[in-house]
């Protein structure tokens, strides 16, 4: 298995902004992404892909047509906002409300593919459990994402990962996608000073429910037998597969063994 990203802490404060993925490896890795999850599910027919605004929402559409190439029959596909499900409402300036669009057949006994483009602390796949579990329950919900890039305070991980990437906490990482942007590409630079989380903050918004150290690679992908799901035991799916917590390496999908089932 490929290491899971490490996390760093970086001395030098002003480093130029990279780009770590270009147009054709992101494209590689939807690519890959697409068909993992064909082969985890055993085909298109349970799976339902749900974007998270706003650049999931792209994504997902993209690997919807991959799969569409694949299986000649399109997914549902859809979007989830998260925005009234986060912990940090009214500790952070207020976001604006995106979409959520269910598809008609809906997530009930589905496999709900979440998508999102960076997976940081997972507080924002927290909310989304939140918000699957206010829809539906589905079978199952699963978590793909282009950039992990660790520092997880929340016993989250990705089932389909695009790159892992080891990053310090000064940095941030910046998805562009053509339907956005002006390309495709990934960027990691440093963060602006106000917008750095200093070390061993801690929680930051959730009243002492942070599990795992800043810093600590709390969960971080590849680590087996993390604990209980993101959503305080409200995660939806019943099975082996369930819960969006697997371990992944880069171009790896979560093992089964690894897996933490949601109950
Ligand atoms: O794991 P987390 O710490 O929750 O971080 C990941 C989230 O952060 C980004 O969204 P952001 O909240 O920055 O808003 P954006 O969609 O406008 O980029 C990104 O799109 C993810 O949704
Ligand atoms: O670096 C980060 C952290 C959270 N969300 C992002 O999009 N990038």
């Amino acid at each position: 298995m490929n290491p899971a990203p490490t996390t760093h802490e970086s001395n030098d404060s002003h480093a130029a902004p990279r780009t770590v993925l270009d147009a054709s490896d992101i494209s590689r890795a939807l690519t890959r992404i697409a068909h993992e999850i064909l082969e985890r599910n055993r085909g298109a027919d349970p799976v339902v892909l749900l974007g998270i605004p706003t650049r999931g929402v792209g994504l997902a559409t993209r690997i919807r047509d991959r799969i569409a190439a694949v299986e000649e029959r399109s997914v549902p596909t859809g979007s989830l906002d998260v925005t009234m499900y986060r912990d940090d409402i009214g500790l952070k300036p207020a976001r604006a409300l995106e979409h959520t669009d269910i598809p008609p057949g809906g997530i009930d006994g589905k496999v709900v593919v979440l998508v999102d483009d960076v997976l940081f602390s997972g507080r924002t796949i927290r909310a989304a459990l939140d918000a699957i579990g206010d829809i539906g329950r589905p079978k199952a919900v699963q978590l793909a994402v282009l950039v992990d890039r660790g520092h997880r305070e929340l016993p989250i991980r990705a089932d389909y990962v695009g790159k892992n990437l080891p990053t310090s906490l000064v940095e941030r990482v910046t998805v562009h996608l053509s339907e956005y942007d002006e390309e495709d590409a990934v960027v990691i630079a440093d963060k602006p000073a106000p917008e750095r989380r200093p070390a061993g903050a801690g929680p930051t918004a959730s009243g002492g429910r942070t599990v795992g150290g800043e810093g600590q690679g709390a969960s971080a992908p590849g680590s087996a037998g993390a604990g209980p799901t993101a959503s305080g035991g409200r995660s939806v799916g019943g099975g082996a597969q369930d819960a969006p917590v697997p371990a992944s390496g880069e171009g790896t999908t979560g093992k089964a063994d690894e897996e933490v089932q949601a109950r």
